[in-house]
């Protein structure tokens, strides 16, 4: 698929790091001096977070392709971001410069922020295929999408999108500003008055959100959180309670302060205090950190934007376990993040059974074991489980897994996970012992020909490969005369 992107800003850069990522090249338009400089940074940005959100083995990132023009960034191309300013006759420009070379079966979105398909499609040759597609930065990390303008392309671009990890919600009646920004807009209007009044501080008003009802929202909206806040009653409750303060003055939504630059001062000035101790892209990593650390804790718990990045584990694992060639089977890497760091000030103990725990999702992938046998109700379970802890290691290192099958029966199969550094010494070892069941029934049932024929081409492998001295071995006992040393 070949993706163009014009504009390689804050949101540009944000769009190509997911596209480049996810494993397409991207060819992109922007006449900024510094264009190349600022998409680099971001990318740089969105590598370091991938690897500390994602378990699964990465596809190969795609190619960053720099274009002379639009003309050429979209020739032959299938589906075209647009994030230029936020001004209409600039998107015009664009769309029409864009519509005169791109195929006329090419997908244009537009990252606009506020304006409705209607708008953009004004004067178009073919008004039908652009649609709005807003993401929320930084778009390389949060899924949400909001597609507008309907029809075939808002499909097309939907499929495209979550194909990237994306979770594309599409708005059936265009409305200014679509739904995020009519939100925020709304915070952010009362926030400016706070200021502007002297009630709050920048920085107070950003601590009732982050320490208060900011982190209820990533887990559950609105609506959720309210029903709950109604109590046994629900939300019925809640809105007999709350429902006439919302006539009360506790607003001032519709009157916007007089940005003047009294106001504008204050607000930079309280910023800087607040926050100008780090640098932007410095901010950039802090933030994401605190989004991957969320996104873990929502995927543990399978719930809300958790569950679009297990999605796209799945992805990643049927499309990369076969991605090294060789034997032992390069299955899995992991990058060890800073909170997998214990009081030693090297990584902790269960963080080794996690990473050969993922190894072995691979493997299992990698044998046949995916989520469509998983649908029959057979998988595998581990019965038996030995590690070897061989050397420390910091946070920030990056580990590759070699995976070994020692041996198969019918029901049984062992496993044996070498966890590596970069610069191949052994971390630790892990051998595994795992069973076939019926997820249903509860019980060890043989495999399924297709498994046993692939275990076995894997043995094969194996048995031409140096055997292991220490494999088999458990915890040996204590000597008397070392315990009395
Ligand atoms: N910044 C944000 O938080 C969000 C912005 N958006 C939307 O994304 C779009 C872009 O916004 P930002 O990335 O924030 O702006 P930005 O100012 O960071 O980036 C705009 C980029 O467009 C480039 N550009 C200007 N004229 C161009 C042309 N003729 N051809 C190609 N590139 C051109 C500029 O050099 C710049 O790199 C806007 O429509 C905005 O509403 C959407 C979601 C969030
Ligand atoms: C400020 N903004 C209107 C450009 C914000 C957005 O469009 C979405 C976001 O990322 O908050």
């Amino acid at each position: 698929m070949k993706i163009a992107a014009i504009g390689g800003g804050v949101i540009g850069g944000g769009w190509i790091a997911r596209f480049i990522l996810n494993g397409h090249d991207v060819r992109i338009f922007d006449p900024h001096p510094e264009a190349e400089r600022i998409v680099g940074e971001v990318m740089a940005n969105a590598s370091r977070a991938y690897e500390r959100l994602f378990q699964a083995p990465l596809p190969a990132p795609g190619k960053l392709i720099w274009s002379a023009s639009i003309a050429d960034a979209v020739e032959g191309a299938d589906y075209i971001q647009e994030s230029v300013p936020e001004r209409l006759d600039l998107k015009h420009k664009i769309i029409a410069e864009i519509e005169a070379a791109a195929p006329p079966s090419a997908v244009i979105g537009s990252s606009t922020s506020g304006f409705k398909p209607s708008e953009l499609r004004e004067g178009a040759k073919h008004p039908e295929r652009i649609v709005v597609a807003h993401p929320f930065n930084p778009v390389y990390l949060l899924p949400i999408v909001e597609v507008v303008g309907g029809g075939a392309a808002a499909d097309r671009a939907s499929e495209i999108l979550t194909s990237i990890g994306m979770k594309p919600v599409q708005i059936a009646k265009e409305i200014d500003a679509h739904i995020g920004d009519r939100l925020l807009e709304a915070v952010w209007r009362e926030a400016l008055w706070l200021v502007n009044d002297g009630i709050a501080t920048t920085e107070v008003i950003d601590d009732i959100i982050r320490y208060g009802f900011g982190l209820r929202w990533a887990q559950m909206g609105l609506f959720e959180t309210y029903r709950i806040a109604g109590g046994e009653a629900g939300m019925k409750h809640f809105l007999a309670q709350f429902g006439p303060a919302l006539k009360w003055p506790w607003t001032k939504l519709m009157d916007v302060p007089d940005l003047d630059d009294r106001l504008v001062n204050m607000i930079a000035d309280q910023s800087d205090e607040q926050s100008g101790m780090h640098s932007i892209r410095e901010l950039e990593r802090i933030r994401d950190d605190n989004l991957i650390g969320i996104f873990h804790a929502l995927k543990a718990n399978d719930w809300g934007a958790g569950q679009s990045v297990a999605q796209m584990e799945n992805r990643y694992y049927a499309r990369g376990v076969t991605a090294e060639p060789g034997y032992p089977l390069r299955l899995h890497q992991a990058r060890v993040g800073g909170s997998w760091v214990d009081y030693n000030g090297h990584m902790t103990e269960f963080r080794y059974l996690q990473v050969m725990g993922d190894a072995t999702d691979a493997f299992l992938i990698h044998m046949g074991l995916d989520e469509a046998y998983r649908g029959q109700g057979l998988s595998a379970y581990t019965v038996e489980t030995h590690i070897r802890h061989l050397s420390e290691v910091a946070a920030g290192e990056r580990i590759t897994v070699e995976t070994r099958l020692l041996g198969h029966d019918k029901k049984r199969f062992r496993l044996h996970h070498s966890l590596l550094r970069e610069d191949g010494s052994e971390v630790a070892t892990g051998e595994h012992m795992l069973v076939h069941v019926d997820t249903n029934a509860g019980k060890v049932v043989p495999m399924q020909d297709v498994l046993l024929a692939k275990l076995a081409e894997i043995e094969a492998l194996d048995l031409a490969t140096a055997p292991l001295d220490h494999a088999g071995r458990g915890i040996r006992e204590l000597r008397a005369t070392e315990a009395a040393a």
